[in-house]
């Protein structure tokens, strides 16, 4: 699969009554925007076959880099120890270059890592992972209060409708503006399970400290300034929180949890409990290996820019999975409102020109050209 102009996404399957129950196929296919205002767990839990709007796969030309798809602990997606990125008193140590330099390369490589020794304890990740299986295992009509309209963001439901022709997503996931607090909208936080709310508000609060903590790491293994990144993000920066939940699926050979794309945000911080997750690189699928209390630190487009390049903003893409259901707990950062963001001076010589122009909500943009399937980054080349 090759991502050319821009396109992350091109569905070439050809619905036939293999595919999918004929009895969908005999009737006109249903649009999506009435498809999305059912949940895919109420699809699976009244054993509907999936609809044809579903089907996404087009892995003709792209193999899986793990070669099985599965739980393959030698993926080589990289492990970071940024406990010892933590202690960045000088003279560095030995250690400490060393660690320094896997980031730089990871970044440059993958566009993510994952992050072990971060500072969370196990405990606390195995509580928001519960109390995000209990909201999703609620009853439909308890979930319904936190309800977003089939256009809307916020709230739970399903992604935003996409462009016609394009298939959806195996997954549900209630999305939540966490950060500036002042910004959030509390009719959509769940009151049930009763812990949810703080243990939210707990995760943002030591997860500053695990983003701060990697955002000075950035900055230092690209030679700059430490606290470049933090001021291009703002004192105001946006924190979304977003919980997946991705059903089991009858058919994972044609859907997918979550259609190849790049996030829009600065960067994203991912806690899975089940392998799913997959990174596009060097023209093969790879599957993010399960750490049990590693986080992902994955790069959106907002970091590519303001690295003029060096570091990537990876494709990346859910599989579905016949056996097991999966939860993901996303936070994604973004700069703040109306702030301009653009490459680092430090960046940009004779050797590696300017590749970006200055940027303002550029998430706006991202999801504009999400819709229809494609990257939106070309929109900020200079
Ligand atoms: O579920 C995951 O692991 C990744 C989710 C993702 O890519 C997203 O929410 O943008
Ligand atoms: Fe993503």
């Amino acid at each position: 699969m090759i991502f050319d102009r821009h396109e992350i996404h091109k569905k070439s399957y050809k619905m036939n009554e293999n595919m999918v129950g004929v009895s969908v196929l005999a009737a006109p296919a249903p649009a999506a925007k009435a498809l999305l205002a059912k949940r895919v767990q109420e699809m699976v839990l009244y054993g509907d076959e999936p609809p044809a709007l579903y089907i996404s796969r087009d892995d003709h030309d792209a193999t899986d880099g793990d070669g099985d798809g599965g739980d393959d602990f030698s993926s080589p997606v990289p492990i970071v120890d940024i406990g010892i990125l933590s202690c960045s008193e000088e003279p560095f140590t030995k250690e400490y270059e060393e660690e320094l330099l896997k980031l730089n390369s990871a970044l440059h490589t993958w566009g993510c890592f994952q992050a072990i020794e971060h500072g969370i304890s196990s405990s606390f990740l195995d509580e928001i992972r519960k109390v995000a299986r209990e909201f999703f295992e609620q009853p439909m009509e308890e979930k319904n209060k936190y309800s977003k309209t089939v256009a809307g963001f916020e709230g739970y439901g399903a992604n935003p409708v996409p462009e016609q022709g394009q298939p959806l997503d195996w997954s549900d996931r209630l999305f939540l503006d966490v950060c500036p607090p002042n910004q959030r909208k509390l009719q959509f936080w769940p009151q049930t399970p009763t812990s949810f709310s703080d243990v939210l508000s707990e995760y943002t609060e030591k997860m500053k400290i695990v983003t701060e903590l990697t955002s000075k790491a950035m900055a230092k293994s690209l030679n700059l300034e430490e606290n470049c990144f933090l001021k291009q993000f703002g004192k105001r920066l946006i924190v979304q929180a977003r919980f997946n939940y991705y059903s089991k699926c009858r058919r994972p050979d044609l859907i997918l949890g979550l259609k190849p794309h790049t996030d829009g945000s600065g960067y994203a911080v991912i806690l899975q409990d089940e392998v799913g997750l997959q990174v596009f690189s060097n023209e093969k699928w790879y599957t993010v290996p399960k750490i049990p209390h590693a986080l992902l630190i994955l790069l959106g487009d907002q970091m590519e820019i303001m690295t003029n390049g060096v570091f990537k903003s990876p494709v990346h893409r859910v599989l579905s999975n016949s056996e097991r259901d999966r939860i993901s707990i996303v936070m994604f950062y973004t700069p703040e409102k109306g702030k301009e963001i653009g490459p680092e001076d430090g960046l940009v010589d004779e050797e590696r020109p300017r590749l970006f122009k200055k940027v303002k909500d550029y998430a706006d943009t991202h999801w504009e050209y999400n819709r229809r399937g494609m990257k939106a980054l070309h929109t900020a080349h200079v």
